[in-house]
């Protein structure tokens, strides 16, 4: 049975799993890109204290797998790249016992929204490139935004090592030691973590049971705060201030421009409550690069006023306090590894002195020092700074105090920090629910401690037996 009680998404299509797996093959459909990882079983799998390892990874060309809604034909060639690359990487004769899934997350569950036929079409379409792979093809789907958070939790702990250390005796006595995942997307955002307090909404709250251990976890997936969507609506806010259809955005650096079409721009669900019939066909963005306006922006799309639980995140979400430790990872340490900022020594304070820095420069200069960078993200990462801190402190509630408590991952132990890794881990049924059985000593030591406890008898009775006979000889000497 797969461990992850309150996930009841075991196997996609009911397919039974191949019986010989060493690899599998995880595609991450996100809103702006699908990527493949391919991933290695250990070599011991009976008693699972190896690690399923990430031996190769690939980010799909093109814009996420809604793309293949606009052009299938490129969007599969996209795709194909990817999955050939796998062929060349997984053994021949491995290739048919090597499961496939894709999990597609906060864009396509957007997509449904807006046209749930057309999400329906896009995976299809994406299934049919898939299942002419000689890969046992597993299905492809929308994962939920709690699965989202859990699997994400799972990948990191899992690859820390910390669901081993806490099922050991020792372990399960003491006070469960396991990261929080904190995920950062283009369309959502997770939370994730180990909470000793009461879960007051049933919606936020899940029950694992681990290497014979079991966990009471938070978890919340926020559609729409995916840095991405952020982005949309920081800038929706602003179109009605537009000026003969220019606006002055804080969140960019001086002297850049860009042109966004409004109806492109409303085309996202998340924008729905700030949409304006008067808006101009077209808007010139240009940046005034100004950190605390832009906080003050940003600020706007967390709504702290509405709380029917003790305590709150924002939008009326509960939120236990913050516990423990805590892994962020995709958006939050790309964004973090660019303003060199991912060193956990460094204060919120210093954190914030550097991301407003960042801002006050001069687009012309940032782009001569870092031409390599793909011009969407480097434009954006004054507002991705600044998103990240609103998030952290307004949204959840981190401060000056527990911020050393974040840790910003790229990869752990060689393998991407991010739910597909779990998600695997999970449909592979390789996370048990109870610990294995192992003797607590080995056939040799057994062996040892037998002929050692033997002789140490033999040496009793002998000297037992000796300490018995000695007053006759005695007598004997006296007479
Ligand atoms: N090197 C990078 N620098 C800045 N942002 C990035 C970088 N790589 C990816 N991103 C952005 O980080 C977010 C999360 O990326 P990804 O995990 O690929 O997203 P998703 O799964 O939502 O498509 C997206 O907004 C993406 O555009």
């Amino acid at each position: 049975m797969g461990a992850v009680a309150l996930i009841t998404t075991a196997v996609v299509q009911n397919k039974p799993l191949p019986k010989n797996m060493k690899y599998g093959i995880v595609l991450d459909a996100g809103s702006s890109h699908t990527s493949v990882y391919i991933y290695e079983w250990p070599a011991e799998k009976e008693n699972d204290t190896g690690v399923v390892q990430q031996i190769d990874a690939c980010k799909v060309d093109g814009n996420g797998i809604s793309s293949y809604a606009h052009d299938p034909p490129v969007a599969g060639l996209s795709l194909q790249k990817c999955m050939d690359k796998a062929r060349e990487v997984i053994p021949e004769q491995q290739q048919r016992e090597t499961p496939v899934y894709l999990g597609a997350t906060a864009g396509m569950r957007l997509l449904r929204l807006n046209n749930a036929t057309l999400a329906d079409e896009v995976l299809s379409s994406v299934g049919s490139t898939l299942r002419s792979y000689p890969f046992e093809f597993q299905g492809a789907r929308i994962i939920t935004g709690q699965e989202e958070g859990a699997y994400g939790w799972i990948t990191i702990n899992y690859l820390l090592g910390n669901f081993l250390e806490n099922s050991g005796w020792l372990g399960r006595l003491k006070q469960s030691a396991t990261f929080g995942a904190l995920d950062l997307g283009g369309a959502s955002t997770q939370i994730t973590f180990v909470s000793k307090k009461e879960i007051e909404s049933q919606e936020n709250s899940l029950h694992f049971r681990l290497y014979g251990k079991s966990y009471d976890v938070y978890t919340h997936s926020y559609l729409c705060y995916g840095k991405d969507q952020a982005l949309r609506r920081q800038i929706a806010y602003t179109i009605p201030d537009a000026n003969n259809s220019t606006i002055l955005d804080p969140c960019f650096n001086s002297g850049y421009r860009r042109n966004t079409s409004t109806k492109d721009l409303y085309s996202s669900p998340c924008i729905a409550q700030q949409r304006i019939s008067t808006a101009p066909s077209n808007i010139e963005i240009k940046g005034t690069g100004n950190y605390q306006l832009c906080k003050q922006k940003v600020e706007m799309i967390f709504n702290k006023t509405q709380c029917t639980y003790s305590q709150c995140s924002f939008n009326g979400i509960f939120q236990p306090n913050l516990e423990g430790e805590f892994g962020a990872f995709s958006a939050y340490y790309f964004v973090m590894d660019f303003l060199k900022l991912t060193n956990e020594k460094i204060s919120l304070e210093r954190v914030k002195e550097a991301v407003k820095t960042h801002c006050s420069r001069p687009w012309e200069e940032v782009l001569k020092e870092f031409p390599k960078i793909k011009e969407k993200y480097l434009s954006e990462y004054c507002f991705s700074g600044t998103y990240i801190l609103s998030l952290l402190e307004n949204g959840f509630g981190f401060n000056s105090e527990n911020w050393k408590d974040i840790s910003f991952l790229g990869k752990i132990k060689g393998s991407d920090a991010g739910w597909t890794l779990g998600y695997m881990l999970n449909l592979t049924n390789m996370i048990p629910a109870e610990l294995p059985y192992s003797p607590p000593l080995s056939h040799g030591s057994y062996i040892g401690l037998m002929v050692f406890f033997s002789i140490l008898l033999v040496f009793i009775i002998l000297t037992c037996w000796l300490s018995l006979r000695k007053p006759k000889c005695l007598q004997k000497g006296i007479i």
